[in-house]
Formats: C-alpha cells, structure tokens, sequence
C-alpha cells in the first residue's frame, strides 16, 4: 500500500489515496499503520476516497481503529494532499466527512499548498446531539465530577464531540492518568475527545488535547475550534481567537452571521512511503 505520512501541527496520519489503492479492512490497518513501534506511527489513518456530493471524501480512523467524524488538521492535509499530488487544480474545493461537507480554500505558494482555511459549519451545543449525559439542552460551564475532582465543562460538537475543562495550569496536568478517566466518563455514551484550556488573554488560549481512541495529541484541529466556541461562549474572549497547541497555533474565528466557524492553518507533507498490509 503506498501512502503519504503527514501532519497538521504534529498532529500526524498516514494519507491514503483510495483513488488507486483499496484497504480491505481500514479499521485494523488504523492499528497496524498508527503503531509507532511495530508500523509506520501515526495518530490515525486517512483515507482520501472519490465522493457523489463533494469534490473529495475523508474517511478517518484513530489510532485505535475507531471511526471518527471530522478531523480538522486531517481535513486541511486531504487538501493539501489532493492539490499537491494533481487530483485537482482547484484552489476552492469541498470534502464529505461523516460530520457533513465541509469548505475549504487554499493558499497556494510555488505550485504548493501551504495554508488552508476551512469552514468547519455551525457548532452543535445541543447536548443531546453531542451527546453529553445532561439534565438541559446545552452544556455551558456545567460541573463535572472525575475521579472524585469536580471540574467546570462546556460542551460542544464539531459532527465530533468535544468536552472542554479550563485549568489553570496546564503543565501540571498528568494526561495519561486523567484522559481516560473524561474519555470513557459515564456522561459521555460514545466517549469524547477533552480539550484541557487556559485562557491567556481575550484572543489567545493555549489548550492540551486527549484524543478519543488515540491519547495526548499536539494539535486537535476541532478540538481548537471547540474550545474557541467555548470560550467566546462563556465570555472570555473575542469572536476570533488563537488557540496555542503543543504543535504550533490555528486561528479560528466563529461568524456570529452565518454561525459558521472558520479554522485557519498550515498542513505538511513528511513523505511518500509503502508498507505490506
Ligand atoms: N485530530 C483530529 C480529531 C480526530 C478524531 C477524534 N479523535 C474523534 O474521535 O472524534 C482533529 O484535528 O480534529
């Protein structure tokens, strides 16, 4: 199977172009291909697949093999991915996710994408739909009790669900022994991904991610617009924020107008590989 490695600020899949190549089973290659001993080592698989309602279809797994709706840094490589390799020449181009189509437009520089700005659509707050255990429809600094600890939680889906926690140190966090406990959390029925947030000022927040079915990432595309959301949603910053990740900085800007949320950043190519699956 050949593939291309690549990462949204550290946050890194194997790339497949399933225009040419078939993955029998993509939820064991997931596995086998994300295995930072044993495989290549990524976060997950991507599968770029043709698509009957947009220009192009992301298919995602974690690295545990689950299947995950959106991925936002995944999602800005399908595009770089697509435009450098020649299945398009368009600048402007859509992607169907299990979260919904999804918009994005390319800056390009010496024939090469470097920078993409996706419209991520309307955030869901609906508890219900997220879903979040909850006793109202929407889940805005509502407490929750892990491990005998009770922290303040915002909920809010991307088409994936997030929980954000504000901390005040973040460095201290011990993610290993704290991550599992919100991802498989009774309140959250199909797990969750859990943004860890510290606002530093009304436009910056820096933020630690635990991956649903991967662990500690360094960047979560949705995961940053989640806790923009959040945090515009609780008053402490701007519409427009720069969410600070252990791999580097997105901005991400909700349009109050439309209700869309728009997620700005690069996308790298590692390189080309093959590997018998
Ligand atoms: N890294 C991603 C999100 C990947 C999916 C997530 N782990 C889930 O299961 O929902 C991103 O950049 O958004």
């Amino acid at each position: 199977m050949r593939f291309t490695k690549m990462h949204g600020l550290g946050n890194d899949y194997v790339y497949v172009n399933c225009f040419e190549e078939r993955i029998a089973n993509p939820s064991e290659t997931a596995r086998y291909v994300s295995d930072r001993h044993f495989g290549v080592g990524s976060d997950g698989l991507i599968m770029i697949n043709p698509s009957e309602a947009a220009d192009f279809e992301m298919e995602m797994y974690n690295a545990d093999g689950s299947r995950g709706e959106m991925c936002g840094n995944g999602i800005r490589c399908v595009a770089k991915y697509v435009y450098d390799y020649g299945l398009t020449d368009k600048t402007s181009i859509s992607v169907e996710t299990l979260g919904g189509i999804k918009y994005l437009d390319l800056t390009v520089e010496d024939g090469k994408a470097v920078l993409v700005k996706v419209d991520m659509g309307t955030p869901i707050l609906d508890s219900g739909q997220i879903p979040i255990v909850s006793g109202g429809d929407a889940v805005i600094d509502e407490p929750v009790v892990v491990d005998g600890t009770e922290y303040r939680m915002t909920g809010v889906s991307m088409g994936n669900p997030h929980a954000v926690i504000y901390v005040d140190d973040l460095g201290g966090l011990d993610m290993e022994e704290v991550g599992p406990k919100f991802e498989n959390h009774e309140r959250f029925p199909k797990r969750i991904n859990t943004e860890f947030a510290h606002v530093i000022d009304r436009t910056t927040v820096e933020m630690r991610v635990w991956e649903r079915g991967t662990g500690e990432t360094l960047a979560c595309g949705t995961g940053a617009c989640a806790v923009a959301v959040a945090s515009i949603l609780n008053g402490y910053t701007e519409d427009e924020v720069t969410v600070k990740l252990l791999g580097g900085d997105l901005l991400i800007r909700w349009d109050r107008e439309s209700d869309n949320v728009y997620m700005t950043g690069p996308a790298t190519v590692v390189y080309d590989g093959e590997i018998d699956i």
